[in-house]
């Protein structure tokens, strides 16, 4: 097991990460330990809007291709190995790794460079995104601990990825802009549960760009240790969302029991195993289960069958959009003018053009939380401030995306543009009765 510890410039704090985590232990996690209260500041970038944030118009974003495909720097390394891990296929950061920069093919043979047989591909367009740089395997971050919905949502992301476990969300952002990581996969929304806003607000204060979406099905499984009733149960401890999701099955399973919140699925599954509880059951998945030595006491307990969550894919560099595939554009905007209609001038951008929206999400603005609205005659009015997380159907690459932008940038004080990406397209398979909240099994 290879450990290694990551000393800030500061020297004010650390991360300790260590890999190849083989089941049933805890402490692979990749966590960050608080040296002084000045951690935040340690982690944070304070760059959030209205504080000379980069406002992402047209220009900005075709710059940004501009500067990626003038980057075709291949390692040795990737040379080498391939990079013989199986991306997504909608995320283009992984899936064509160059075998070689092409240059002068009389020189390089004259020289034998290139073994008989083996000749390297013609760099196409698609090559200039950037690759893992560590040897042949992607190594993902996640937030939970194995057997956690976060790692099987790395694993469709990334075939063959090493999986990095991380204690907090914040981490696996850090994961990566250190490069312990090579990408991210981290969860945004849950059909029954909604959004996980701890994520749409670090997406903002990190410079990560979202490459992917995964949209995974979550199964949800009661657990507790062999042997136990559910009549003995007093308590089900599991990560809040999970928890939500299967409100209403588990009153509809008779249980009189209390709801307390976990860090994650998988590890209340693990705290119920290692500290023999035998009155508490955790809400998990299968495979939680199975690692950490669990029965299933009952299986497909989450209220709705149709329970997916839906992850992005994050990297330090974003994917050149294009419009051959579906491809979905995430953006985060803010006004701080007065004004009026701002939402209906923007949605209005995206009517005109038949641009479809697909989800909006409003956050609080950290930055300026409170508008006063002074009125000598009735007093303040104080109106809390917005940021508005909005994904939209179409590629940057499109010109009628490009033109919404352009405009919207218009009558926004803020934009950001945080991905344009593809689209999870993976077929739906209507989940077997047995997994509806109407006849959860119960062994
Ligand atoms: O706890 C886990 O297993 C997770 O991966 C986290 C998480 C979440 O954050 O929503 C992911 C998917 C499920 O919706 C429940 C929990």
């Amino acid at each position: 097991m290879a450990a290694f510890t990551l000393t800030y410039p500061s020297n004010r704090c650390s991360s300790t990460a260590i890999a190849a985590a083989p089941p049933f232990r805890r402490p692979h996690q990749l966590n960050v330990r608080p040296r002084s209260s000045s951690l935040i500041h340690c982690i944070y970038r304070p760059d959030l809007p209205g504080s000379g944030a980069l406002g992402y118009s047209r220009a900005d974003w075709l710059s940004t291709c501009a500067i990626l495909s003038g980057k075709v720097a291949v390692s040795k390394q990737q040379q080498e190995t391939g990079g013989n891990c199986t991306p997504n296929p909608g995320d283009e950061t992984a899936s064509k790794l160059p075998s070689a920069v092409n240059g002068d093919r009389s020189s390089s043979e004259s020289l034998d460079l290139v073994p008989i047989g083996n000749l390297p591909k013609p760099l196409s367009i698609s090559d200039f995104s950037p690759a893992p740089m560590h040897g042949s395997h992607l190594r993902v971050a996640y937030q939970g601990v194995p057997g956690a919905y976060s790692e099987a949502a790395a694993g469709r992301a990334y075939p063959n990825c090493e999986a990095i476990p991380c204690d907090q969300f914040e981490v696996a952002f850090q994961a990566v802009e250190l490069w312990i990581a090579d990408r991210a996969v981290l969860p945004v929304e849950n059909s029954l549960g909604g959004s996980i806003h701890r994520n749409y607000d670090l997406l903002l204060r990190h410079r990560l760009h979202i490459v992917g979406e995964v949209q995974m099905p979550v199964h949800h499984c009661l657990l507790a240790l062999p042997g136990v009733r559910k009549e003995y149960l007093a308590r089900v401890i599991s990560h809040p969302q999970a928890l939500s999701q299967c409100e209403h099955t588990l009153t509809a399973l008779g249980l009189n029991v209390t709801r307390e919140a976990f860090d994650d699925t998988a590890a209340a599954a693990e705290y119920v195993a290692n500290n023999g509880l035998r009155d508490t059951a955790a809400i998990a998945s299968a495979r939680a289960a199975e690692l950490y030595g669990l029965q299933i006491l009952a299986d497909g307990i989450q209220d709705d069958s149709g329970n997916v969550t839906r992850f992005v894919m994050l990297a330090r560099e974003p994917i050149i959009p294009r419009t051959d595939r579906p491809f979905k554009t995430s953006i985060v905007f803010a006004h701080d003018r007065e004004g009026t209609s701002l939402l209906f001038k923007v949605l209005s951008a995206f009517a005109f053009r038949d641009i479809s929206l697909t989800k909006i999400e409003s956050r609080p603005h950290r930055n300026r939380p409170i508008r006063l609205v002074d009125d000598a005659n009735v007093g303040t009015a104080k109106h809390f401030e917005y940021l508005f997380y909005l994904d939209f159907e179409a590629s940057m690459a499109e010109k009628r995306a490009q033109n919404a932008l352009a405009e919207i940038q218009e009558f926004t004080s803020f934009l950001r543009v945080l991905g344009s990406y593809p689209m999870d397209m993976t077929p739906w398979n209507a989940p077997s009765s047995s997994s509806s909240s109407a006849s959860p099994s119960l062994d």
